[in-house]
């Protein structure tokens, strides 16, 4: 069995190495700065995921051949850096399948992940990976559920088994498009969600907001021929709760410190920011409500205030639910 490449040394895609490597595979973490590579294997840890050490069948490097002829690649970079990732990579990689882990709308062409692997490895079978799950769960463990989406069902499948582990339990679906919206989307809620708590609107707030913003979800995901029931399940409605409620979410925290005014980490990766300017943008161009989106959009554009974004939310007509 040949060797399973991960692109993109983040927490995410070191805790997929970490839990693939307990069921006695072999791993290939590739890291773009050798720097940095050289840190990880220095420490045998990741400073993106800490307290989590690497078992010895994880090897951490920063030549992308090395990952070249893995028949599996995880894609685990920052949605906004996968395209020039790609572009400059994509031909060194051979794998039959890619699996895109990374969680949003690429603001440049507004386009999700499959799309951007099927035009720079048309060669390979994309698929997506994605609901709700920390990092920092899955290095330690802990039990976690995950949405496989692969339009090819045979790989699909496959797939499944490959990624399937004592605690990771993966569901299949051939709706891709449906998978990586709700991933991309629930970022934006998560936001959303955490300017509620940190400007102190409350719980019931909290509900009211996560409540629509799935209906937003859904509305959206509808508009690109999303199955409804990818929507409601672990990929959209499970991410979504998850990542609205919890401070571990990187989204919400910065949806609170915005709320509260105080300072945000620019390091720290906040998908939901970047997918909220480009979801707002084709919003606009085709016509979809998407009032949470666009409130999120101008808030961290600087284009509205919090008190006037709620403002806007709580005077639109009233309606039927
Ligand atoms: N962390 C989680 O709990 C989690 C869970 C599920 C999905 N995801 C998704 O996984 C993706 C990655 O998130 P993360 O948490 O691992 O991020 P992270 O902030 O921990 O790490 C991002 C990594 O990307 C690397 N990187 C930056 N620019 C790059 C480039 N140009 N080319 C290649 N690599 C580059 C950096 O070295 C960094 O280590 C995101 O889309 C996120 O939504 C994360
Ligand atoms: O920390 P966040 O907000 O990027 O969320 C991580 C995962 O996407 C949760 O499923």
């Amino acid at each position: 069995m040949s060797v399973i490449g991960i692109a993109g040394a983040g927490a995410f895609g070191t805790a997929m190495g970490v839990v693939l490597a307990q069921t006695g595979r072999e791993v290939a973490i590739w890291a773009h700065e050798e720097t940095f590579a050289e840190e990880i294997r220095q420490r045998n840890e990741n400073a993106r995921l800490p307290g989590v050490k690497l078992p010895e069948n994880v090897a951490i490097t920063s030549d992308i051949d090395d990952i070249g002829r893995s028949e599996l690649v995880l894609l685990t970079t920052p949605m906004q850096v996968l395209a020039g990732m790609l572009q400059t990579h994509g031909g060194r990689l051979s794998a039959r399948a890619m699996v895109a882990c990374c969680k949003g709308v690429d603001l440049a062409t507004g386009r999700g992940p499959v799309a951007i692997i099927a035009e720079n490895c048309p060669a390979t079978v994309p698929a997506v990976l994605t609901g709700p799950s920390f990092a920092a769960d899955i290095a330690r463990g802990l039990p976690t559920a995950l949405t496989l989406a692969c339009a090819d069902p045979g790989v699909g499948a496959a797939l499944q088994e490959q990624l399937s582990t004592p605690t990771l339990r993966l569901y299949r679906t051939t709706d891709t498009v449906g998978a990586e919206l709700g991933g991309a989307l629930k970022n934006v809620m998560a936001i959303a969600a955490g300017i509620v708590i940190g400007t102190g609107l409350g719980e019931s707030a909290r509900a009211a907001l996560i409540t629509r913003g799935f209906a937003e979800m859904q509305r959206f995901a509808r508009a690109y021929g999303a199955e409804p029931e990818t929507l409601a399940g672990l990929s959209g409605f499970g991410d979504l709760v998850l990542t609205c409620t919890s401070t571990q979410s990187r989204n919400f925290s910065f949806g609170v410190a915005l709320g509260k005014a105080q300072y945000f980490d620019p390091e720290v990766t906040v998908e939901g920011a970047a997918t909220a300017r480009a979801v707002a943008a084709i919003a606009t161009a085709r016509g979809i409500d998407m009032p949470v989106t666009q409130s999120v959009a101008h808030v961290i554009d600087g284009r509205r205030s919090i008190s006037e974004a709620v403002k806007i939310l709580l005077s639109r007509p009233l309606k039927e639910e």
